[in-house]
Order: structure tokens, then sequence, then C-alpha cells
């Protein structure tokens, strides 16, 4: 979505809400109507460093972009991945050739995974995070810029809506998921 200058917000909730020719806008002013149309757009994704970005001291960096992009840091935590985990996030690969070494790799040291939370953000965060085949990835996504081979991509992204709830809910229990609001929300909108 590209970001809404305030008058354009205003004439759609003119259009949208209540009698015609009648501006309404939400009760609590710009601000609050702001929240309530990200509020109701809002999506969340896993996203991890692996244990080569981690190693590679990247995680700063990582975070860095996605919090400039706009999106919300939601859950946050460094760990060292079971086996089990491993199996369970990357079940659908368990038939690849790749698979035991990918196992090995992702266990290999820490990872930090996080839950980011925004519009879009599983699309968004694919685009980020660039192509799987790091000598596809784009200049400008992580992969692009941080890695050369796709058996060390550095990141995790989760690939759509419903594997992002999966995987979300395999690396974090919900009290460790924090709901907060942004203190003036309609900053993320304006140009
Ligand atoms: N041909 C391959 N050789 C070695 N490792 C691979 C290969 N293909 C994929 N992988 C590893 O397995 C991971 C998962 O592969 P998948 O096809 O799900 O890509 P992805 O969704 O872009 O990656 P991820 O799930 O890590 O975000 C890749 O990120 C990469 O680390």
């Amino acid at each position: 979505m590209n970001f809404i200058r305030p008058a354009i917000l205003r004439s759609v909730i003119c259009s949208t809400r209540g009698p015609p020719g009648r501006a309404t806008l939400a009760p609590g002013g710009p601000s609050a109507f702001y929240s309530s149309v990200v509020a109701g757009a809002q999506e969340r994704t896993l996203v991890a460093v692996k244990p080569d970005g981690v190693q590679r001291r990247l995680v700063g960096d990582i975070i860095k972009r996605f919090e400039q992009r706009g999106f919300k840091l939601v859950g946050l935590k460094m760990l060292q991945a079971s086996e089990s985990t491993l199996a369970d996030h990357y079940h659908d690969l368990r038939r690849k050739p790749f698979y035991p070494s990918l196992i090995r790799y992702m266990a290999s040291g820490p990872v930090v995974a996080m839950v980011w939370e925004g519009h879009n953000v599983v699309r968004s965060s694919r685009f980020m995070v660039g192509d799987t085949d790091s000598a596809q990835a784009k200049p400008g996504t992580v992969r692009g810029d941080f890695s050369v081979h796709i058996s060390r991509n550095v990141v995790h992204a989760s690939d759509s809506v419903e594997v992002a709830e999966r995987e979300i809910s395999l690396w974090f229990h919900s009290a460790e998921l924090v709901n907060w609001e942004n203190s003036d929300q309609s900053d993320l909108y304006q140009v």
C-alpha cells in the first residue's frame, strides 16, 4: 500500500462513512481514524535471523529495516532452536536432499525469532528478504545484500498468512507476544 496523505484519507472517510456530503471523521480526530484504518488491516509474520546472520552480527541491521519500513515488532527472542521445532518448521522440505544439512545449519547456533505486525507484512517481508537463492536475490534485499549462497541465506520470513500463523504459534507462546499501540500511528501513513 502506498502512503496516504491525510487529505486523501479524509476524503475516503467522507465517502465511506455517514451520509453523502457530510464530513464525518472517527471520534478522536484524524489520529484515531488512521489507527482504525490501520488496525483493520493488521497481519503478523514470523521473521528469523538464522545462525549465520547472528554470527555475522546482522541482527541489528535486519531489525532496522523492518522498523524503518513501518512495521511493528510484537515478539522477539534469541534461542537455540530444538531439532523438533526445526523439523516441524521445515516439515514440507523433509524429503529434499538438502534437508539434513538444513537442519544442521539451523541448529548450529542461536536464532533470533521475531514477530512483525503491519499492513501486508507477510508479502512485504518476503520482498524485503529477497529470493531464497541468494544468487537471484536483488540488491536492497537482505539476502541480496548479505548472502551469496542458498544454504546460508541469513534470514527466514513466512511465505503466506496461513503459514505465518502456524509458524508464530510454533516459535512463540501467546504470552510472549506484546500488543502495544504507537503513540501517534498517523506518522506511519504520511509521506
Ligand atoms: N537447494 C538448496 N540447497 C541448500 N539449501 C536450500 C536449498 N533450497 C532451500 N534451501 C534452504 O532451505 C530453506 C527453506 O527453503 P524454502 O524453499 O522454504 O525457501 P524460503 O521460504 O525462501 O526460505 P525460508 O523458509 O528459510 O524463509 C532456504 O531458506 C534455504 O536455507
